[in-house]
């Protein structure tokens, strides 16, 4: 080995360590966005990535989404479906699909490259140990048009109602790696789909969780000539939605991560899900990849 590469490799080790110190059993929650499953290698790096952080002695938690999955099987089944304020409106049929997708090719998937990297992954939905329960969304048309006041149904389209953190936080304390589909079960007995975001910031609020990490497909939250910011409060969050800085799917997420904030958790990071390793990079290095939201400036 040339020995520049090598005195970079200690560098890098250096300046990890004191971070390494700092997270020593603390709990990470990770959403690993459906559009950041881009490519073959991401996923390895992703997987790789979540089994170093939990042999370094973190807990790590991974939330899944799959929206992208769910659409290119409906499209293959030749259904179509609509979306309101960022959220599918979701059919019985709908909600079949969603559970094959989510509760099983997309949680294994990532289960199965956790174990293959040398993590023991154990994948959960909701629907297990009864860990989330849901209630059904009832959206005011007025939220979406301002003259009417009808309810949008939007079918088994639900919010969290309670989590029992009993489960992931047994397994978490283990060696195992709880891999969390975002699909809650309600009192009349149904499947409902949630937004991941939703279903991450809420376990990482019951868990007390130290860190919430989203990973998506931007490098973190722009402003609006595109450049990133790397440093957020929550207060700084309702003016760049108010300025129409933040838009789109960006909405639903940022106010996941300032629900968080005020649940208790300690940082909120929004990373690039399209850069290898952005996980460990955004942990463990002095300058990061995304944007750190913080209840208050440091
Ligand atoms: N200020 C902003 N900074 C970054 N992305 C933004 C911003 N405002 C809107 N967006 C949009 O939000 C998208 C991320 O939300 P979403 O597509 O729901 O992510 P995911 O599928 O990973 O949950 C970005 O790809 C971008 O198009
Ligand atoms: C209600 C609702 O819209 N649920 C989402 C659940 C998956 C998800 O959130 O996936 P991403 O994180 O990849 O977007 C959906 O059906 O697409």
């Amino acid at each position: 080995m040339q020995s520049s590469t090598a005195h970079q490799i200690a560098s890098v080790l250096t300046e990890a360590l004191p971070y390494i110190q700092r997270f020593k059993n603390k709990t990470v929650v990770v959403k690993y966005g459906g559009n950041a499953m881009v490519d073959e290698e991401l996923k390895h790096s992703f997987a790789r990535d979540i089994v170093l952080m939990k042999l370094v002695g973190l807990n790590p938690i991974v939330v899944h989404g799959g929206g992208p999955q769910i659409g290119q099987l409906l499209g293959r089944l030749g259904k179509t479906t609509g979306f309101v304020d960022g959220m599918r409106i979701t059919d019985s049929e709908t909600m079949d699909v969603v559970e094959m997708v989510l509760g099983g090719l997309v949680n294994k998937e990532i289960v199965t490259l956790i174990n293959r990297h040398g993590g023991k992954a154990i994948g959960l939905t909701g629907k297990d140990g009864d860990f989330i329960r849901a209630r059904k969304i009832h959206l005011k048309k007025s939220a979406v048009d301002a003259d009417a006041s009808e309810i949008i149904d939007l079918g088994h389209v639900g919010e969290v109602s309670s989590i029992d953190a009993s489960v992931v936080d047994m397994l978490g304390r283990s060696d195992f790696i709880p891999v969390i589909a975002p699909i809650g079960v309600g009192d009349d007995g149904y499947s409902y789909n949630i937004n991941a975001d939703l279903v991450a910031g809420k376990i990482a609020e019951v868990l007390k969780a130290e860190k919430l990490m989203l990973l998506t497909n931007t490098a973190g939250i722009l402003n609006k000539q595109g450049e990133l910011l790397t440093g957020l409060t929550v207060h700084d969050i309702d003016k760049l939605i108010a300025d129409g800085t933040i838009s789109g799917g960006m909405i639903p997420k940022t106010k996941c991560a300032v629900d968080a904030i005020n649940g208790g958790v300690n940082s909120v990071h929004i990373i690039d899900g399209r850069v290898e390793h952005a996980v460990l990079l955004e942990l463990f290095t002095d300058q990061g990849v995304g944007t750190l939201l913080l209840s208050r400036a440091r």
